[in-house]
């Protein structure tokens, strides 16, 4: 049996909610850039991810009223994200465990049938940005700031990070962001989300399952990286020999490579826009060249390409959101796609449980406690 490790180019399942066909990323048939040259809202992307059509105006309006009557946390979770205000704690753990305390709270957790799911995952989803701001604010010594009804999912999550209501710009640049992270067909996490609730486990716990999996910086931890990568080579002065050294001691450079695109990841050249129009003339220019001498190195050393992670780090730091939330934002984005892929596994499910090749020795003896200090020469004798 031929054995593709990592599961590179293996079909894992079908699925009818996004697609990358020759480079090309499509949600539910609609390409990247019709959406995003038609300026979808994160709201209707998250209808047409749950549901695989676009919303009508009475449809949308009731997904955002759900939305908006379930934004705001209690007490408890308040006071687990106060005591989660700790040094090194890294907030991507502490959003794992958080969304996690959500489902302990959540009296219809275990609830299976459509009404109840779809509650749980209008839970997270509307949830998911207060938690981020909340603890954000928390750690900086301030006081969380309750959501507003009047304002998008996204101006929204601006206007609980800072008190301040966001401009349009910036409104505009943060939905752009979670509309191009919101789904990418079987990444890692997706395909975490979709196997834990191929066990029929809860939503929150697959939800969970997926954070946990994101966090990694072979996935979406990576775009964390990508800016302490630029801080330090703003720091060394020198790119190319900054590059170099992580090259020749076999480092990957984070925001680049990707498992399926080889010459194009579709979702970059919006990010890179993003980047360019929201540093120009700004302070924050200098990420945007930086950035820009990374990419050509690492296509001229390499042939390697920037992957979605690397402008948005420059985005969401234009955006003043510190680094170490910014894999919390692709969280917030991705739930859209984490919980459209867990109906979907769940509506058609087979347990996903693939088998792995063993490779270890066999036939062993067993060595009695007492006489173990030797048991590699009795193995080996
Ligand atoms: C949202 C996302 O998850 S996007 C990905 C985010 N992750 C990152 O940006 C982390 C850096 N990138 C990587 O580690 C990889 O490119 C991955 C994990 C994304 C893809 O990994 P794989 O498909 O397993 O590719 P693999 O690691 O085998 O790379 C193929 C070759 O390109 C090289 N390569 C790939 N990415 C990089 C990189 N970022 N820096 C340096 N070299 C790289 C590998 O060293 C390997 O070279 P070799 O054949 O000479 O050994
Ligand atoms: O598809 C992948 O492997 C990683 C990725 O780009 C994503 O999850 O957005």
């Amino acid at each position: 049996m031929a054995v593709e490790f990592g599961l590179r180019g293996t079909f894992a399942c079908e699925t009818r909610i996004s697609s990358i066909i020759d480079e090309q990323l499509a949600y539910a048939g609609y390409t990247i850039e019709e959406l995003v040259d038609h300026q979808i809202s994160f709201e209707e992307t998250i209808y047409l991810l749950w549901y695989l059509k676009l919303p009508s105006v009475s449809e949308l309006k009731v997904l955002t009223d759900d939305l908006k009557a379930h934004m705001e946390i209690s007490d408890v979770i308040e006071a687990a994200l106060r005591i989660q205000c700790r040094e090194n704690l890294h907030p991507m753990s502490v959003l794992r465990s958080t969304i996690s305390l959500l489902g302990v709270f959540d009296r219809d957790a275990e609830k299976t049938d459509p009404e109840a799911t779809y509650l749980q995952a209008i839970n997270i989803q509307a949830k998911m940005p207060t938690i981020i701001a909340a603890f954000s604010r928390l750690r900086r010594g301030l006081d969380p700031i309750p959501p507003r009804q009047d304002l998008s999912f996204a101006g929204n999550f601006i206007y609980m990070l800072e008190g301040k209501e966001p401009t349009k710009v910036q409104e505009e640049s943060l939905n752009e962001g979670l509309v191009l992270h919101a789904d990418h067909e079987l990444n890692a996490s997706t395909f975490a989300a979709r196997s834990c609730a191929s066990t029929l486990s809860d939503m929150y716990s697959c939800i969970t399952t997926g954070i946990a999996t994101l966090k990694g910086s072979l996935h979406g931890g990576a775009n964390e990286r990508v800016f302490e990568m630029l801080r330090a080579i703003d720091a060394c002065g020198d790119t190319e020999t900054y590059l170099q050294e992580k090259l020749d001691s076999k480092e990957k450079v984070m925001g680049f490579g990707h498992r399926v695109y080889q010459t194009v990841d579709p979702r970059q050249k919006y990010l890179k826009k993003k980047a360019r129009e929201l540093t120009v003339g700004t302070e924050d220019e200098k990420w945007y060249h930086l950035s820009i001498e990374v990419e050509h190195f690492m296509r001229e050393k390499k042939g390697i390409i920037p992957n979605v992670d690397f402008y948005s780090a420059t985005v969401y730091h234009s955006l003043g959101i510190e680094s170490d939330l910014f894999t919390l934002i692709f969280a917030m984005s991705r739930t859209a796609g984490w919980v459209a892929h867990v109906f979907e596994q769940k509506s058609e499910n087979t347990l996903i449980r693939p088998r792995s090749k063993y490779v270890g020795p066999m036939n062993l003896k067993f060595v009695p406690l007492e006489l173990r200090e030797n048991v590699s020469a009795i193995q080996e004798g």
